[in-house]
């Protein structure tokens, strides 16, 4: 396979999925997706050059028991589809990288070490992303292993838009909002400056909605707030986490109802969100497709605390130029980006309902005050451009 001589491999697990493409240069040679991970309907998918072998497939409950096992999937079939493929780097999204880690990093023991202790802040990422590095040393002995971090995006945020309105020490021990999906705004930021530079230096907000989902103010192509905090609970509805809730909640939780710190981290990452609402799914294609009103109701209030975020960011960046939809939900669900922009004429925001229904790149009507955009989101080349960025020195 001599067209991927030296090519840069990068493995994205996300709290649903896990993503992964082979890229030479800037050009992606396969992509694949294992998707649907704790749901009923666990798929993996590969496409990519003429060369590469295609899969799709349902995964069995033994492959998809946890993102371990759907790893060793992904390994077992890179190491039999690519026997001959040079692999010079794996990248690796790592979700947190707690006060110290910004920029993109070469792994190794110590760094590997510092990633596990945050691994109580970011549960259902941080634990499939170190995984993930300690399988590609295995599987790729002879490469290099480079961790991009979500956080890093976010770091230039001002103390305000960084602190929590508790005693300072707090503050200064890292507990403080760092944000998230940063690589995935990262790459929209790039995207926009090339398609729509003009735009790229104004006020915008991009809201990534997959299972896990955020929002990010943007000025000038940086990042200046986040509805993710100090961990990736925080913000928006998601699959099977609740975002933003009162801490009076937990209290009663801990004090009234008995429960330990393990039993609400249960119930805070796993079994609430969509999920917990609907009591059908985590997944939004099935809660569109479902007629139960538990499921129209869990739908509701997604689209409403994005509404009211909407609102909150536009107010940090005193007024607002484009919104963009990314992600899972937010590239594909047409219902949700029509359920979003409804009803917001009163930010100069005109739809086009049409261009939704098409799933065109450009959502908004001409003349609308704000352009509304729809950009799948490649956080595995944002991953790639910087690990080759790396070890190139
Ligand atoms: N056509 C679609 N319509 C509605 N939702 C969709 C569609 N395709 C994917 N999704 C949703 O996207 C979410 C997964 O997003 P994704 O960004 O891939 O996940 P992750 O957060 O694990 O990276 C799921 O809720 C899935 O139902
Ligand atoms: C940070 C986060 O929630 O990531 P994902 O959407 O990939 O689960
Ligand atoms: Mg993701």
């Amino acid at each position: 396979m001599s067209a991927i001589d030296g090519s840069v491999l990068v493995l994205n697990a996300g709290s649903s999925s896990i993503k992964f493409q082979l890229f030479d240069a800037d050009h992606s040679h396969l992509h694949g997706e294992v998707d649907g991970l704790g749901t009923d309907h666990p798929h993996l998918r590969i496409s990519g050059d003429s060369d590469i072998p295609k899969a799709d497939r349902a995964l069995s409950p033994k492959e998809a028991f946890c993102h371990e096992s759907a790893l060793a999937v992904v390994v077992a079939w890179l190491d039999e589809a690519l026997p001959d493929a040079r692999v010079l780097a794996v990248g690796h999204r790592v979700v947190h990288g707690g006060p110290n880690y910004g920029d993109p990093v070469e792994v190794n023991d110590r760094i590997l070490e510092d990633l596990e202790r945050l691994i109580p802040l970011a549960p259902l990422h941080q634990p499939h992303n170190i995984s993930g590095i300690r399988a590609a040393r295995v599987a790729f002995p002879d490469a290099r292993q480079v961790a991009c971090f979500d956080t890093a995006f976010h770091r230039g945020h001002s103390f305000a838009e960084t602190v929590f309105a508790l005693p300072r020490q707090y503050y200064d021990e890292g507990v403080r909002r760092y944000g998230f999906h940063g690589v995935s705004y990262d790459y929209i930021s790039c995207r926009l400056a090339e398609i729509a530079p003009e735009i790229a230096k104004k006020r915008v907000i991009a809201a990534h909605l997959g299972n896990g989902a955020s929002m990010c103010a943007m000025h000038e192509g940086r990042s200046i707030s986040s509805t993710m905090g100090f961990s990736a609970l925080d913000g928006l509805v998601m699959g099977t986490r609740c975002g933003q809730i009162d801490p009076g909640v937990l209290l009663y939780l801990m004090q009234q109802r008995g429960m330990d710190g393990d039993a609400i981290a249960t119930l805070l990452y796993h079994d609430s969100g969509l999920k917990g609402l609907s009591e059908i799914s985590s997944d939004m294609r099935e809660l569109e497709a479902s007629d139960d009103p538990r499921a129209a109701q869990a739908i509701e209030h997604f689209v409403a605390r994005i509404r009211r975020e909407l609102g909150g960011l536009t107010a940090v960046l005193g007024g607002l130029d484009a919104l963009v939809f990314t992600g899972g939900i937010g590239e594909h669900s047409r219902l949700i980006r029509q359920m979003v922009c409804t009803g917001q004429a009163w930010l100069g925001l005109a739809f086009d309902e049409a261009a939704n229904a098409a799933n065109a790149d450009v959502l908004s009507a001409s003349g609308s005050a704000v352009t509304v955009l729809r950009i799948p989101t490649d956080e595995e080349r944002m991953i790639a451009r910087a690990a080759r960025k790396l070890i190139r020195g």
